[in-house]
């Protein structure tokens, strides 16, 4: 299969009051086209560090991220990555989702006379047609993490970086959210999710990097990790999150 995002050896350190500390040691792994990678791990583990990495908000002290097999890191024109933190902020309540995004087109650098069109493509894709000239602050959490989407999507991405897409929604919007990401992946656009949701992982990840204090433990599919955890005292196969609590213990920075 096609890598669209090779992850080489990243290295990261943090400096408080010149003491060094050691956020990422020794990161790598691979994203197919159309595949879903899952980052899992504890609070502080590194995950917002890779994302911050990939997406171009930060420079690794060491190591390499190819994006179709350029080198992203430290050039001056990073290539269009579709990054979404979601949450309350980066959008303007007073103003329609349709003009929101049109602000973000301008950043996305997308000509003038495209930015209807794919303003209109983006906003099908998450269901927000029906809205679009609704007022974001009027939105319901559901609806401004499917705005959050939409703006990632716009200049048409390989690549998708989504930040506990579901976290703080309800189950159902949680599981409306869980489809669209499967839609999108089923178009071809490889997908990194950090997520604390088990069963959202379990859900949608192809691959799954179990990640703790820097370093990865443990990769592969569902039944890769669950087969590698060796939960013990049980007469049925495990869970994912039985396997990653039995993993939890290692995870923990010393
Ligand atoms: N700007 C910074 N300066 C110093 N330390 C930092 C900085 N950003 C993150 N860290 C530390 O680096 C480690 C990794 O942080 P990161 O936010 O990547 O973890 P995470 O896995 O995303 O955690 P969470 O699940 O809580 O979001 C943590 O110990 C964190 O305290």
């Amino acid at each position: 299969m096609e890598n669209i995002l090779e992850v080489k050896n990243i290295k990261k350190y943090y400096y408080s009051n010149s003491e060094q500390f050691r956020a990422l040691e020794d990161i790598s792994f691979n994203i197919e086209k159309g595949q879903i990678v899952s980052l899992l791990g504890p609070n502080g583990a590194g995950k917002t560090t890779i994302v911050s990495i990939i997406g171009g908000y930060l420079l690794p002290d060491a190591g390499q991220v190819l994006l179709n097999g350029e080198s992203i890191i430290g050039t001056t024109k990073h290539p269009r990555i579709g990054v979404s933190f979601g949450g309350d902020l980066g959008f303007y309540h007073r103003a329609t989702a349709r003009q929101n995004l049109a602000f973000f087109a301008d950043l996305a650098r997308i000509p003038y006379r495209q930015q209807e069109t794919e303003i209109d493509r983006v906003l099908k894709i998450v269901s927000l047609s029906d809205v679009a000239n609704k007022n974001v602050g009027k939105f319901s959490k559901g609806m401004t993490q499917r705005l959050h989407i939409a703006r990632a999507l716009l200049g048409n991405p390989k690549l998708l970086l989504l930040d506990e897409p579901t976290s703080g929604l309800d189950v159902e919007i949680a599981k409306s959210i869980r489809d669209t990401v499967k839609n999108l992946s089923d178009l071809g656009i490889s997908i990194l999710l950090t997520s604390h949701t088990m069963s959202e992982v379990e859900a949608l990840a192809d691959n799954i990097i179990v990640i703790g204090a820097g370093r990865i433990f443990s990769t592969g599919t569902v039944e890769d990790i669950v087969k590698k955890s060796q939960v013990e005292h049980i007469d049925r196969p495990a869970t994912l999150e039985e396997s990653y609590l039995a993993l939890a213990p290692k995870l923990r920075r010393k």
